[in-house]
């Protein structure tokens, strides 16, 4: 799996040999296809950068159990099915990280942000900015994911 090395032009912290980082992140899809992106709350590191929910997995759980209490700890809604979709690996200068990136077509409540974030139904091209360096990907999967959806065929 390749590496996206963001801001490389800053030192790393912990140095070469530091552990992987393992993030489950949540890609809500709305019916009519918006997908949901939530700002990083103030005091964490990229405060203000865009970015799908979720957060570090806690040692003995596995990455749906994490999705699940960081989405009911951060936006305050219960998710239903987690559909595994992408793993990346970002290297920042804070740490280098395993983003499992999970569609969720259904949840439960309202979105309540808990941590000070703002939240954006989204659709391609995305309208918020800055977005978080990991997450850029996922809008050109999404994109391609889109083009062969809407494709039609003649013959
Ligand atoms: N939630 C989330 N994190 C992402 C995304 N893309 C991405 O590179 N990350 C990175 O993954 C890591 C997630 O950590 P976090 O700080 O959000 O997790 P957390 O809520 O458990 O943090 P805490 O330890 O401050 O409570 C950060 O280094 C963040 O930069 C994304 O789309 N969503």
């Amino acid at each position: 799996m390749t590496v996206l090395v963001a801001d490389g032009d800053r030192p790393r912290e912990g140095g070469p040999d530091r552990k992987e980082v393992e993030v489950a992140v949540g890609v809500l899809v709305r019916g009519d296809g918006a997908f949901l992106l939530t700002s990083r709350p103030p005091g964490k590191v990229y405060a203000g950068y865009w970015e799908f929910p979720g957060g570090k997995v806690e040692p003995g759980e596995t990455v749906e159990q994490a999705l699940r209490r960081e989405l009911i700890e951060e936006i305050g809604v219960v998710i239903g099915a987690v559909h595994p979709w992408q793993v990346t690996r970002v290297d920042y200068p804070h740490a280098l990280v395993r983003l499992n990136f999970c569609k969720v077509f259904d949840w439960q409540g309202e979105l309540h942000m808990h941590e000070g974030q703002s939240f954006a139904w989204q659709t391609l091209p995305v309208q918020v900015k800055p977005v978080l360096p990991g997450t850029v990907p996922v809008l050109a999967w999404f994109a391609t994911e889109r083009v062969f959806t809407g494709a039609t065929h003649d013959s």
